[in-house]
């Protein structure tokens, strides 16, 4: 286990920008989710501490020690890819003792019998230890994936959307088992997610990525309820912030060009009117679809809800969220 640094990290690809001056500390056993929209920079800041790519500039440090001149070996971190890489020739219980037999780790054949038969039973593998890898599907590959970074008990777990191939029952069931692994071993990890509710429920911190750029960097809470920007504001939170003009409710705090309105933020019975365009069932919520004048919105109701499509209501801000005409958040009063 280890505190990892990074400072000042930049890469580029050619003319491609990919990471520019990133600095994060992640404290040693934390759990760190890394947000952003595709092409943000977070694979290349886990191949970077992986050793996959060197920096163009910057300093990695795991436990104090800087590591850009160690080989990906000696870094002694597993990263899991999106995709799972597994030996298809090999048994999944040869795949999953593969990373222990290499030189640097070298278990005795017991111990690596242990291992390879918790890491299985936490998995839900334990029967499909003697198939060949190609004989799984493909969530069962993607589990073993996981499998043969979890046995190796490295300092540290780079995780690529680990999860993202998986159907909701099974990416439910791992969510719990990574937490779970993360609080029993005390083990660090970055993670990298699209999925809101992994981020919401895994993280102790989440780092926020905007073109190669750290743009915030808390605890879940702090991000969706303190966000520094719209942009920020986005990344967390469903259904989505919904930004309108600054004035479409009245008057706005001076140099406020869009306000922020998330469903806790808009209180219903009074205010403006919104006519109903849409009420959808997703089973965990219930959303409804408003037209505000010219702008739409959604907000979530009552699975119970007698509202119907036509129906108008009239809704209010409740402690929004402003931000200036550059997206960055400004504080104001309430309209
Ligand atoms: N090997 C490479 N060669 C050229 N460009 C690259 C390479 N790897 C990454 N890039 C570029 O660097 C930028 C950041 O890519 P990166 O893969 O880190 O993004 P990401 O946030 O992980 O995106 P995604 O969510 O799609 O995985 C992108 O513009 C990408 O095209």
């Amino acid at each position: 286990m280890a505190e990892v640094t990074l400072s000042g990290l930049s890469k580029s690809f050619g003319a491609a920008k990919a990471l520019s001056d990133v600095s994060l500390t992640i404290p040693d056993g934390a759990f760190v989710v890394l947000l952003g929209p595709t092409g943000a920079g977070k694979t290349t800041t886990l191949r970077l501490i992986a050793g996959l790519d060197r920096p163009d500039a910057g300093d990695i440090r795991i436990g104090g020690h800087s590591v850009l001149q160690d080989t990906p070996a000696q870094r002694d971190v597993a990263m899991v890819f999106q995709q799972y890489s597994l030996y298809p020739h090999l048994t999944v219980r040869e795949n999953l003792a593969f990373p222990l037999r290499s030189p640097m780790i070298a278990l005795p054949e017991a111990e690596i019998a242990k291992r390879v038969a918790e890491v299985a039973a936490v998995l839900h593998i334990p029967h499909k230890l003697d198939n060949k890898a190609t004989a799984l599907s493909g969530g069962e590959m993607q589990r073993v994936s996981i499998g043969r970074a979890l046995v190796r008990q490295p300092r540290i777990y780079l995780m690529d959307e680990p999860l993202s191939s998986l159907d909701a029952k099974l990416r439910a069931d791992l969510r719990i088992e990574l937490k779970r692994i993360h609080a029993e071993l005390g083990a660090t990890f970055l993670y990298v997610t699209h999925d809101q509710i992994e981020a919401m429920t895994m993280a102790t911190h989440v780092g926020v990525l905007d073109h190669g750029r750290l743009v915030q960097y808390g605890s879940p809470r702090e991000i969706y309820e303190n966000p520094v920007s719209a942009y920020v504001a986005s990344r967390l939170g469903q259904p989505r912030i919904n930004l309108l003009p600054a004035d479409a409710f009245g008057p706005a705090p001076p140099g406020a060009t869009q306000i922020g309105l998330r469903p806790e933020h808009i209180h219903v019975g009074e205010g403006r009117d919104a006519t109903i365009r849409r009420v959808e069932h997703l089973g965990d919520q219930t959303r409804l679809h408003l037209t505000l004048g010219p702008h739409e919105m959604i907000t979530l109701t009552d699975p119970h809800t007698e509202a119907r499509p036509g129906d108008t209501l009239q809704i209010r801000p409740h402690n929004p969220l402003w931000f200036d005409a550059s997206g960055n958040r400004i504080q104001g009063p309430t309209p």
